[in-house]
């Protein structure tokens, strides 16, 4: 099927709804308005849900993002583009939308797909940029495949080594789309985001690609110890390594179907480089180290990201859940060890202390391959 066929009709162009307006969702509306100006394939016009406030002199965030062309509070300095329309109704914002991407912290999800049930067209396709997961009485929830149950639309994943700060400069970044089904559908996606400072591929492995993305931010956590406990170089490097080998481990325990490669994308290792380095999850963590675990990590959050959410504490509590109803607790001590600390269960230097003996094999059928 040709470009335009998705949409049913030679001369209907996309439409793109940006849901979600915080740090990411915010450069990612300014990456996709620049291509959507240049590419006719796609209607100008970006929509971007803005979840309203009142800023400190009175003004709604959306008015002054409308403005000013710049979201003052999530993404301050950057130009957004004229085509980016701020919209604080979601309903609004995604009618004319045939192409979806989300982009909130993952805790909202769930709450914004209930609002969008019954709302949005029938040829919609979205595409998820969050990082995290919901978890059911029946295991985990990836936020696509969330998506897709509520919303009964097709969900690909954007993933990537993607501090927003760096790409809304336009420094030099890669990402990683995942798809299940279509590839054209997957090469759209890669048209909307390419820039020549944001080099971005798809591969046929979604729950990998979002399980990277998902699982990174718990070894955040665990770097961010290590640096407010002045452990070095060498400490923080091990833990990286160990946190990339337990998500491989924990990805393909809970889909078979992960490909080894995808842990070398950008989505993969490269996501646990520059978030372990710079990113907000190990700032914070950083931050609860240093003062012995005194302040709690929502306390920290508030003080130190005015307004922008960790994803990291959630997800760890998630993945202990998943890891606790299984009875994998052993196999996975770094990422079961960052849940225990963040909660004052064990302090912070336990990080080391637990995560350095490898696990005991004997419930996996293949240890060569698991490890
Ligand atoms: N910031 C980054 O560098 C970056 C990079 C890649 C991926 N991500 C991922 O993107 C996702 C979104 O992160 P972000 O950085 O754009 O957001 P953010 O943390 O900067 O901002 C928080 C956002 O949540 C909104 N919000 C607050 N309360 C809400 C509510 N009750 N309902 C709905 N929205 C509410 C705020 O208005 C704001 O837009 C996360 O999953 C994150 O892991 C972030
Ligand atoms: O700032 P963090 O820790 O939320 O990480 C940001 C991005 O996910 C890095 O790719």
């Amino acid at each position: 099927m040709g470009e335009v066929g998705m949409a049913g009709a030679a001369a209907v162009q996309f439409r793109v709804t940006v849901v979600g307006s915080g740090n990411w969702g915010s450069v990612a509306a300014k990456v996709i308005a620049s291509n959507t100006l240049r590419l006719s394939c796609f209607h100008d016009e970006v929509r971007m849900w803005v979840f309203e406030e009142v800023l400190p002199g009175g003004e709604k965030l959306s008015d002054t993002i409308n403005k000013n062309n710049e979201n003052v509070k999530y993404l301050p300095g950057i130009k957004l583009g004229k085509n980016v329309v701020a919209d604080p109704n979601l309903e609004n914002a995604v009618r004319e939308a045939n192409m979806l991407v989300f982009v909130t912290p993952h805790q909202f999800m769930e709450g914004i797909c209930n609002s969008l049930v019954g709302k949005i067209k029938g040829d919609v396709e979205g595409i998820s940029l969050i990082k995290g997961m919901e978890v059911r009485k029946e295991g985990p929830c990836l936020i696509s495949k969330l998506i897709t149950d509520m919303l009964g639309i097709n969900c690909c994943v954007l993933m990537g080594a993607n501090i927003a700060n760096e790409i809304a400069v336009e420094k030099f970044s890669e990402a990683t789309i995942g798809y299940k089904h279509s590839k054209e559908v997957a090469e759209r996606w890669v048209k909307l985001f390419s820039q020549p400072y944001f080099l971005v591929s798809a591969v046929q492995d979604i729950e990998g690609v979002e399980l990277c993305g998902t699982l990174k931010n718990v070894v955040a956590i665990a770097a961010g110890l290590v640096d407010g406990l002045d452990m070095g170089n060498n400490t923080k490097a091990a833990i990286m390594r160990i946190g990339l080998r337990e998500m491989r481990a924990l990805s393909k325990l809970l889909f078979p179907s992960v490909r080894d490669s995808t842990f070398f994308e950008s989505c993969g290792v490269a996501d646990v480089i520059t978030t372990c380095l710079g990113g907000r999850n190990r700032r914070v963590a950083e931050a609860f180290a240093r003062n012995g675990g005194r302040k709690s990590f929502d306390e920290l959050e508030t003080e130190l990201l005015q307004g922008q959410k960790l994803q990291g504490v959630s997800t760890a509590k998630e993945v202990y859940e998943v890891l606790s109803h299984r009875g994998w607790n052993a196999l996975f001590p770094l990422l079961s060890t960052v849940h225990r600390i963040c909660i004052g269960q064990l302090p912070p230097s336990a990080i080391v202390k637990h995560s350095e003996k490898p696990p005991k094999l004997s419930i996996v059928e293949s240890s060569a391959e698991f490890y």
